[in-house]
């Protein structure tokens, strides 16, 4: 009621008065201090100063657990932001797919959802061209079920042997310390399947304005099935209720806010305006995949228009921010491979490759028990899996701990209506360059489009060697000649363009006697 606070709080961004918040919703401490172990801490411990301080638990157990508090960062998507919300079925889709939690209208199922952005480190920068994530952990009754997404709606090969190299070209030089084109275009010339990934990303489609402004793509072919065992397959989409937006490179530098992405998000949930997306599916039939010109699984290129239906699920709405990130956000392991019946999922060789990484890449960061973890428990699970790092919870107390056995322990149970074969497909490493021309040619309706393409491959490929500048240009006019005649006369331009001015900085004088930097260094 304090007119002071409540003007404070009006002025400020929710993300700024987070803490002022919590003292309105706390007017007195929220208890008194303890140790780890849970010992009351006296007044006089909370300083180390003329006192022994190795006699004082509660500085050995804060200075020893401050040194442990990092676990490895995400290899990828390493920097984001999650929210707890809920899935509601707005369509029937039993036709289709027996997964429980995609049917009864009306239906609402509880989800945590994590956005990234695919490159950056922790800390990094949310204003730069790269993927942006979205993760979303559906906890339905039949078990989690985990998408995972990017917001363009292609990938960037279609072999997981790529994962390690891709990674690593697009992340820092491990001399320099910087991200560095050179690696990144190296890459994508020598394993032209990535051009089509890339042209999205330098395309007017590359940085979306904020998590809530984007769509966002599984991109895989899902095989799913309904209670007659029949087969479907499809490519599930979300999207967003609220439009999408893109910006531009010199937008995102006028903005300037490394966490602009994160600070949207949290404000518009904090402020009630909830960001929702509708989940959708583009599908096929075993009958409409026989007749297709193109291969439908292949992540590289997009879905021919004409060629499918496009059937309304649901929508996923996020209406809570998280109380502790790291709890929630940093401990949350979303695996593609965690399906539901009703949805066996696709059958390519990378979701093959994602199946085992994810789940590799979760036990190096959180440990082998990481679906024990609050964020990642499923709402009903019974193992035969014991022991290993914490958290183990109950550990499945005495029941029978190996299988089979004649005591009762878990069994399985039979599904009548799974389908008895899968589609075994035959994939091809062919480059293929026709899903990139038909990007520039077709995707991309304007000149301004083609034109911005064109502008920020060349900025990209300015600081690069000059053999790599003609592998590109090369790869380009293969791709489609006026692309390529555009980039190398852009290239030629810019290289004669003069460098830019050196930045404007403070500069103090070393030899003024009352510079106070000066005194200090005199100081000791
Ligand atoms: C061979 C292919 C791929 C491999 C090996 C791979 C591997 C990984 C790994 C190891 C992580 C970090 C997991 C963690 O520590 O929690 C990750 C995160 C992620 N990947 Fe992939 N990935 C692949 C392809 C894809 C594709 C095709 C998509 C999207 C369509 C995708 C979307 C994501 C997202 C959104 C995250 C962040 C998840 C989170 O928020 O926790 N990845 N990936």
């Amino acid at each position: 009621s304090d007119p002071e606070v409540l003007e404070y709080l009006n002025r400020t961004q929710p993300a700024l008065r987070q803490l002022a918040e919590f003292k309105l919703r706390h007017p007195k401490p929220i208890g008194i201090l303890t140790t780890s172990a849970g010992k009351l801490v006296e007044l006089r411990e909370i300083t180390t100063l003329n006192s022994d301080s190795f006699s004082n638990q509660y500085f050995i157990d804060s200075l020893s657990h401050s040194d442990a508090e990092r676990i490895p960062e995400r290899v990828v998507h390493a920097k984001g932001i999650g929210a707890h919300g809920y899935f509601e079925v707005t369509h029937d889709v039993s036709k289709y797919t027996k997964a429980d939690v995609f049917n009864g209208i009306g239906k609402k199922t509880p989800v945590f959802g994590r956005f990234s952005v695919a490159a950056q480190n922790l800390g990094g920068n949310d204003l730069v061209r790269e993927q942006k994530g979205l993760a979303v952990k559906f906890y339905t009754r039949e078990g989690n079920l985990d998408f995972l997404c990017i917001h363009i709606p292609v990938f960037f090969y279609k072999d997981p042997l790529e994962f390690a190299p891709f990674i690593h070209s697009a992340k820092r030089n491990p001399r320099s310390t910087v991200f560095d084109p050179t690696m990144r275009w190296d890459f994508v010339t020598k394993r032209p399947d990535n051009l089509h990934g890339q042209l999205w990303i330098n395309s007017d489609f590359g940085l979306p304005n904020g998590y809530r402004k984007m769509n966002q793509f599984p991109i895989h072919t899902y095989e799913i099935n309904n209670k007659h065992g029949e087969k479907f397959y499809v490519r599930f989409n979300f999207i967003s209720n609220q439009g999408i937006e893109f910006l531009s490179d010199e937008t995102a530098r006028e903005i300037g806010d490394i966490d602009y992405f994160n600070r949207d998000l949290y404000n518009a949930i904090e402020n009630g305006d909830y960001p929702s997306w509708n989940l959708e599916m583009d599908l096929m039939t075993m009958d409409g995949l026989k007749k297709l010109d193109y291969d439908p699984f292949d992540l590289t290129r997009l879905w021919k228009k004409g060629t499918y239906k496009t059937i309304q699920i649901g929508r996923v709405i996020f209406n809570q921010n998280s109380d502790n990130q790291f709890r929630d956000q940093e401990q949350s392991a979303f695996n593609p491979g965690n399906l539901v019946p009703g949805i066996p999922g696709p059958m390519d060789n990378v979701f093959r490759g994602r199946r085992f990484s994810y789940r590799d890449a979760h036990t190096h960061r959180l440990g082998v028990n990481h679906n024990k973890i609050e964020i990642n428990k499923p709402l009903y699970y019974k193992v035969y899996d014991r022991d290993g790092v914490p958290p183990v919870r109950e550990n499945m107390k005495d029941a029978p701990n190996y299988y089979p056995n004649s005591f009762n322990g878990p069994v399985p149970y039979v599904d009548p209506s799974r389908p008895k074969e899968r589609l075994v497909i035959y994939e091809s490493n062919a480059v293929d360059l026709e899903p990139a021309a038909e990007f520039y040619n077709e995707f991309l309706q304007t000149e301004g489009q083609r034109e911005r393409l064109v502008n920020t491959t060349v900025r990209s490929i300015l600081p690069i060697p000059p053999e790599l500048q003609r592998r590109v240009i090369r790869l380009y006019t293969l791709t489609d000649e006026d692309l390529g005649t555009r980039v190398a006369e852009g290239l030629k331009r810019a290289l004669r363009m003069p460098p830019p001015p050196p930045p404007r900085v403070i500069r103090l004088n070393p030899r003024n006697s009352n510079d106070h930097h000066r005194q200090h260094y005199y100081s000791t």
